[in-house]
């Protein structure tokens, strides 16, 4: 898949020919410093943009023949979304936010999995807020409860672990961990850290627009090691 942004000065190339699989039931993080990509990969792989050439399929289905009818319908019954920023419907309490994608595809809410992620995430006493009342981080784990509480098959997050500390770090992609382990949803997870690794089943390192590595299982160590030297070679530093 390729991707390049026109823009009044010319064009960006934010994806130079990258081939990814992202197993079913797996979570598979794609990890790369700032402007690797990491985002367009994300968002071209779940139909929100197209590629400018390459294919897209979702379980054998070719999301790029696809018109935006039908993407729409796509993208609201099978996948589900943390987008970098939270993303919450401003005028909703947490736990209509959260219900919402169930109620736009017409499913019914399974209380018992709501309540256990609500607890998870540390948020059962905000239910009624408006995402105003909430940080940052909170509103990012409401996001993050939204999309595994609306037991979308496949779910894609951007940088799910921004403006968290370590323990809600653990929290957040434990709970995706779990997501995946318990409900067999699949999540494909981008992300700049390398902490990442301790959840991942499979690891796509991305620099400068291309899949420079891949590890699965990954041990933290290589990860985070695999990750300096990037951020390094982007810096122009000898690694
Ligand atoms: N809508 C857009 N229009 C023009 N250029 C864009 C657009 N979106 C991304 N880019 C450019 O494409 C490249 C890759 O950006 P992208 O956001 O995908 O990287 P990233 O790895 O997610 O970065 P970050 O970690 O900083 O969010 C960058 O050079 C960026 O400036």
């Amino acid at each position: 898949m390729r991707k390049t942004y026109n823009t009044r000065t010319g064009g960006i190339a934010a994806l130079e020919g990258v081939t990814i699989g992202c197993g079913k039931s797996a979570l598979t993080a794609i990890i790369g410093p700032s402007r690797s990509g990491k985002s367009t990969l994300l968002r071209c792989a779940s139909g929100l943009e197209r590629p400018s050439s390459g294919s897209v399929f979702l379980d054998g289905e070719e999301l790029t023949d696809l018109d935006d009818a039908s993407l729409t319908r796509l993208r609201r019954d099978r996948l589900g979304f943390v987008f970098q920023g939270p993303n919450l419907l401003p005028a909703l309490d947490v736990a209509e936010n959260i219900a919402l994608p169930l109620h736009l595809s017409g499913r019914s809410m399974d209380t018992a999995l709501f309540d256990s992620v609500i607890a998870h995430i540390g948020l059962a006493d905000r239910l009624r807020d408006l995402p105003d009342k909430l940080s940052f981080g909170e509103q990012q784990r409401v996001a993050v409860a939204r999309a595994v509480v609306g037991r979308a098959p496949v779910i894609f997050a951007d940088e799910p672990t921004c403006a968290q500390d370590s323990h809600d770090i653990d929290r957040l992609l434990g709970l995706l961990r779990e997501s995946v382990r318990a409900a067999g949803q699949t999540v494909v997870v981008a992300t700049h850290d390398p902490r990442i690794a301790a959840y991942a089943d499979h690891v796509y390192f991305l620099s400068r627009g291309r899949v420079v590595d891949e590890l699965t299982l990954p041990p933290s160590k290589a990860v985070a090691e695999r990750m300096a030297h990037l951020a390094m070679w982007d810096r122009g530093e000898p690694s």
